[in-house]
């Protein structure tokens, strides 16, 4: 009698409630939209915070207002390093904008799409952020809200915390609640509905979707055939790629990846493939194709990323490791070609007996993107 993977649907009335994930949710909507969010951090420090990207003149006047100040500009050092406007040890640094904080300007020093000469940013003094800050903790808001990760900040001192928010009706949250956000809402993933979906290439297969508590983005597991946790299970982590694994775009191999892993643990009899919301390695579809844009003036795919003001690679293999301890599966036989998903899957104590090459042939399109990761991503080719 083979052994069968366990799949627990969680009871939604039982889920666990957890606030500091929910504060997180409504903070990143509250950006998403142009509000203005409230974050705690040391003793009565409070940095209120917009985005960066599409900041308008009222939201930053009511800044202005709330704080009593100038608000600064928080960008990432990667971003800074990229506009040769000098070289930084923190992974944030603040520009003090001054007067000069004008929706032109703005956008300028945020978007390397931008059409704005260098020359207008030069008399702009800029300092070091610290790394458990609030304003730290705001480019990390902008992040996980797939927005530019760039915030206009003003950091007061408040000991009412709950009292200012509630008078001013802003959403409040506490610093620690984003640095730790990612890896809670991984650890609160629950199956909530699972259903058979048979695939033209691999007929019995069912489909388990996770959700976290807060009922933020979910991930999927795609179980092909009947496979045995007692034994190594074929599995493949997919991060998804809107452009393509969905419209076969040809700048990327993730269709043929996508397409080739199911072919494959269907001819090996079974296996999982985890498919990941984690689009363009974590900065979101948006920022991708505004990333795809400067890689078409020459610039590589860790590059653009970093132009934008993320790091090259954003992503994050905790809930794939949570999908799988949730499935009963520790043992795996892993189809990839980066040596990353590998460690961090190992270090998320997943026991990867085996890495599963997992390359197809390259077109002109894709071409440059496949050497970029093989020779600045170690991949393996
Ligand atoms: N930012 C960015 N993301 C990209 C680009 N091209 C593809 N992607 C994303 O890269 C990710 C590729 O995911 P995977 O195929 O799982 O990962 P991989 O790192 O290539 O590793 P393996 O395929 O396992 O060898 C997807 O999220 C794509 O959307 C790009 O030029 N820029
Ligand atoms: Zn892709």
């Amino acid at each position: 009698m083979p052994h069968r993977l366990s799949i627990t649907l969680s009871d939604t009335d039982s889920t666990d409630y957890t606030p500091s994930l929910l504060a997180v949710d409504r903070a990143l909507s509250d950006l998403r939209r142009g509000q203005i969010v409230a974050i705690q951090g040391d003793g009565d420090e409070v940095t209120l915070t917009l985005a960066a990207e599409g900041a308008t003149k009222t939201a930053i006047e009511r800044l202005k207002s709330l704080s009593g100040g100038f608000p600064h500009l928080i960008l990432t050092t990667a971003r800074v390093h990229t506009l040769g406007l000098g070289s930084f040890s923190t992974k944030a640094v603040r520009a003090e904008m001054g007067k000069a904080m004008r929706p032109d300007l703005i956008e300028g020093l945020v978007n390397p799409l931008a059409r704005i000469s260098k020359n207008d940013f030069f008399d702009i003094p800029f300092s070091e952020v610290a790394l458990q800050s609030g304003e730290s903790a705001s480019i990390g808001l902008a992040k996980l809200s797939r927005l530019i990760p760039a915030s206009i900040s003003a950091t007061i001192k408040n000991d009412d915390f709950k009292g200012f928010v509630e008078a001013e009706n802003l959403t409040g949250l506490k610093k620690e609640d984003i640095f730790g956000y990612e890896e809670a809402a991984a650890r609160s993933l629950r199956a909530v509905s699972d259903a058979q979906v048979p695939l033209a290439d691999a007929p019995n297969t069912k489909i388990v979707a996770f959700r976290p508590s807060d009922g933020g983005i979910e991930h999927f597991a795609i179980i092909i055939g009947e496979p045995n946790p007692a034994d190594p299970v074929l599995i493949r982590i997919h991060s998804e790629c809107f452009t393509g694994d969905l419209v076969g775009s040809l700048r990327c191999d993730c269709g043929d990846q996508l397409r080739g892993a199911i072919r494959s643990i269907a001819d090996h009899g079974s296996g999982i493939l985890l498919y990941l919301a984690q689009e363009g390695r974590g900065i979101g579809l948006v920022n991708k194709l505004r990333a795809y844009k400067l890689q078409d003036t020459g610039v590589d795919t860790f590059d653009a990323n970093e132009q934008l003001g993320f790091d090259a690679d954003e992503r994050v293999y905790l809930p794939a490791a949570q999908m799988l301890d949730h499935l009963g599966v520790n043992q795996v036989r892993l189809m990839t070609n980066n040596p990353e998903k590998v460690s961090v899957l190992k270090s998320c104590d997943v026991d990867v007996i085996e890495r599963v090459e997992h390359a197809f042939p390259t077109n002109q399109h894709n071409e440059p993107y496949i050497v970029a990761k093989a020779t600045k991503g170690g991949h393996y080719l």
